[in-house]
């Protein structure tokens, strides 16, 4: 049995959930993987010269044992995130360390601490095997799985998963992620795959999507409200690209920046009419390395002002981290959040806290999402109401390209990997809700 057999079982219209159950299960797969012994190859170099093409491999993987509420997913596409590029360049730790730290919590947990990490957080795909107590998926069912692994023993994490103490980003602290032509989730990762979306499509949201949700209008983040002046980092890339749609579709006013005319342009073929080119009107926020200019702060502020007709902003969606935080925190309004939930540029932070306490700003940090905001966040790609930015596919081959172009910013939105899918397109089956949203769908696509 191999995985040809696998995909043809896929492709063909005929196939029932008995014959998915009755397909026999390859003792191995092929695999995005980083491996153990070569966490010190970048050793001295800078963040921007270490290169996920050298780290990054194709290798054939044993298939790992199932266990109690888990599924074995028949991967069709997936796509890159950031944090494969961290993983790809050992930064700002090694991922080997969270593999043997989970592998120490349990006999079953102790399958993830290999060699080698199979990386990649989002999946399109289909369930071959379900384990023990799993009854809600069955074989032949069409997924897509969110990256959010919690063990739910704690009650830290029973209101709100996310404040789980095991909580792991499965494909970044977990080991079998999407990246490969099989994967292993937890049953509880898997939601419906969108049906007017092909396999590259399905995967490409997921773990941005969940992220952005989260973050600007879940309660648990900002809890945007309709008339919001929203400031959107990189609106145009991973996060922000849902982000700027989730401000149009919640009837909040989307304050995009961006780095280049294009994804100005995006911008504005998203909905965006507010849009700030950083890189065109030239800000330095920081003189040197250890200071900031303020007045860049009010440079910046001022042109925000301009395009909201004299407002400031209510939420600042936050990602780039050192770089931009302190002019973040400074043109934010009264009362107003910052919402972070990462720092691409550096996690040392550095703003001035007069402007935070003697405006009563928040600042409100911010992880992927719950169970609950992340099978919400699918329900609106589901429902057409949020569109994949998928700009790019890759082969499997080429995943250390792709995971290249995204640490360098060469990418728009979502880059998406092909791993059983033989071509792009495939997987669609609702034709008439695609045809509905086909601009929207294809909007980020060859730009
Ligand atoms: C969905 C996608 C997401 C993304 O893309 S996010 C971007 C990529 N992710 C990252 O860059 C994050 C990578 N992760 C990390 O850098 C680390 O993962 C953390 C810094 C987040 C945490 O590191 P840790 O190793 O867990 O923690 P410690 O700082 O090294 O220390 C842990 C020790 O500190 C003790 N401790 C914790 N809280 C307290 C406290 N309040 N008072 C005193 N001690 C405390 C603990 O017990 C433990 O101790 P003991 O070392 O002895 O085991
Ligand atoms: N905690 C969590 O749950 C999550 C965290 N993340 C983290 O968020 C970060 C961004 O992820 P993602 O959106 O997918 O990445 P992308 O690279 O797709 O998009 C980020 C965009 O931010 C902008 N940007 C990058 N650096 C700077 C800078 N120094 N100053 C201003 N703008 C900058 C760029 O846009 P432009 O050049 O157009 O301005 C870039 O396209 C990563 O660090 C990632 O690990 C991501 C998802 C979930």
């Amino acid at each position: 049995m191999t995985t040809k057999d696998i995909l043809d079982a896929i492709q063909s219209p005929d196939s029932t959930p008995a014959d998915f159950a009755a397909l026999p299960l390859p003792e191995s797969y092929r695999a995005i993987t980083v491996h153990k012994d070569e966490t010190e190859m970048f050793a001295g170099l800078e963040t921007r010269d270490k290169d996920p093409r050298k780290s990054i491999h194709l290798d054939e993987v044993a298939l790992p044992e199932l266990g109690p509420g888990e599924a074995l997913v028949a991967v069709m596409a997936s796509s890159v995130n950031y944090n494969s590029v961290w993983t790809s360049i050992f930064e700002p730790l090694s991922t080997f360390g969270f593999l043997e730290r989970y592998g120490r919590t349990s006999e079953l947990a102790k399958r993830h601490d290999l060699p080698y990490h199979i990386i990649g957080s989002d999946l399109a795909g289909v369930v071959l095997r379900t384990g023990p107590g799993v009854n809600s998926w069955k074989p032949g069912d069409e997924v897509v799985a969110h990256c959010l692994s919690v063990e739910l023993e704690s009650s830290d994490g029973h209101n709100d998963t996310m404040l789980d103490p095991e909580q792991r980003i499965w494909g970044f602290e977990t080991n079998f992620g999407g990246l490969a032509e099989i994967a292993l989730v937890k049953s509880n990762q898997l939601m419906p795959k969108p049906g007017h979306l092909s396999w590259e499509e399905a995967a490409a949201p997921g773990l941005v999507n969940s992220t952005a949700y989260r973050q600007l209008v879940s309660r648990n983040g900002a809890g945007m409200k309709q008339g919001d002046n929203v400031l959107i980092w990189g609106a145009s890339g991973g996060l922000g690209s849902y982000a700027t749609q989730f401000a149009l579709a919640g009837g909040a006013n989307p304050i995009c920046v961006v780095s280049s005319p294009q994804k100005a342009e995006i911008c504005r073929a998203m909905g965006a009419e507010a849009i700030i080119d950083r890189n065109a009107e030239g800000y330095k926020f920081w003189k040197d390395e250890n200071t900031q200019d303020p007045k860049e702060w009010k440079r910046f502020g001022k042109r925000i002002r301009e395009l909201t007709g004299g407002e400031d902003i209510d939420i600042v969606f936050e990602h780039p981290g050192r770089e931009t935080f302190g002019a973040s925190v400074f043109v934010t309004r009264k009362g107003g959040t910052i919402t972070t939930c990462a720092s691409t540029s550096g996690y040392m932070h550095e703003y001035d806290n007069r402007y935070l306490w003697m405006s009563l700003k928040r600042i409100i940090g911010s992880h992927f999402a719950n169970y609950r905001e992340a099978w919400e966040a699918n329900r609106l790609i589901a429902k057409g109401k949020i569109h994949p930015t998928l700009s790019k596919t890759y082969s499997l081959e080429e995943t250390g390209q792709a995971a290249y172009d995204v640490h360098r910013n060469l990418h728009q939105g979502k880059v998406g990997v092909l791993c059983l899918a033989p071509e792009e397109g495939l997987g669609v089956r609702d034709e008439e809700m695609r045809a509905q949203h086909i601009d929207a769908i294809n909007r980020f696509r060859n730009i």
